[in-house]
């Protein structure tokens, strides 16, 4: 059976998950922090990446030159954007990861990266630009189980962003360029990188903070990675 992937970009949003599972830390993964841990008979493999999507996708090349998960699970808190009807401790499930930020910023406003005309990857004679998709499949189970627990997940597009927006009007400014419901600074990337591999990829994340002028006071990371932690355990433990 192949293993599953975890990846997060701190120990913060994973340490529940190695803790329950008893998960021990790999003596061989030089720079990286990388545990190994079983959930029944499927062996787990969860990575810290460190933050932003240059950490993200080096720390999942790494790993996926080495292994061939069955399934590549983005996980960690975010931040929802005010038309989402998302607030904080929910749980967001992405449907496709959209890099917010790259692109050229003309005369005339701010321009995706089809305006240059090249794209990121380029994969079965499919040329992938800003937008990456995640598994369906897997998307919809999570939704699944969601209902079946009782618990509350919004699906929909999330943001990669390289600057936190940390202002109202930015957030409402990418809501309505992108339609995402969220925001975080690893997805995009890891998406990429999964789409490279052939891997599937799932991205689940709990909403710390709403998109707004910044008020560290008003966000709940505890809350959100608790969350999307304790929904990770028994998706997987279903898998
Ligand atoms: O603004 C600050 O001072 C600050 C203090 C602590 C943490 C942060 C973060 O932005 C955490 C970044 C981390 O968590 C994800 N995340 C959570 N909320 C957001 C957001 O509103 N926009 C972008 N990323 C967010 C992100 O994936 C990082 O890994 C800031």
């Amino acid at each position: 059976m192949k293993p599953v992937f975890v990846t997060a970009s701190t120990i913060q949003e994973l340490s529940m998950l190695v803790r329950v599972i008893g998960a021990r830390q790999r003596a061989d993964a030089g720079l990286r922090e990388v545990y190994d841990g079983r959930i029944g008979k499927r062996d787990i493999i969860i990575a810290v990446t460190g933050m932003g999507k240059v950490n993200a996708a080096s720390a999942i090349t790494a790993l996926l030159e080495h292994v061939s998960p069955q399934i590549l699970i983005n996980t960690g808190c975010c931040g929802a954007y005010r038309g989402s009807s998302l607030t904080p401790g929910d749980l967001a499930v992405a449907t496709a990861e959209i890099f917010a930020d790259e692109g050229v910023l003309t005369s005339t406003g701010w321009r995706p990266l089809d305006f240059i005309g090249i794209p990121f990857v380029v994969r079965n004679g499919k040329s992938f630009f800003n937008e990456f998709p995640l598994s369906v499949q897997a998307a919809e189970k999570a939704v699944h189980l969601a209902a079946a627990l009782g618990l509350s997940i919004k699906r929909g597009k999330f943001l990669t962003v390289s600057t936190c927006s940390g202002t109202t009007g930015r957030g409402d400014e990418l809501y309505r360029r992108f339609g995402g419901i969220c925001e975080n600074m690893e997805g995009a990337a890891a998406a990429q990188i999964a789409l490279r591999y052939g891997v599937d990829c799932l991205e689940i994340r709990g909403i710390s903070n709403m998109v707004e002028d910044r008020d560290l006071s008003r966000w709940d990371i505890p809350r959100a990675v608790e969350a999307a932690q304790r929904f990770l355990l028994k998706y997987i433990e279903e898998l």
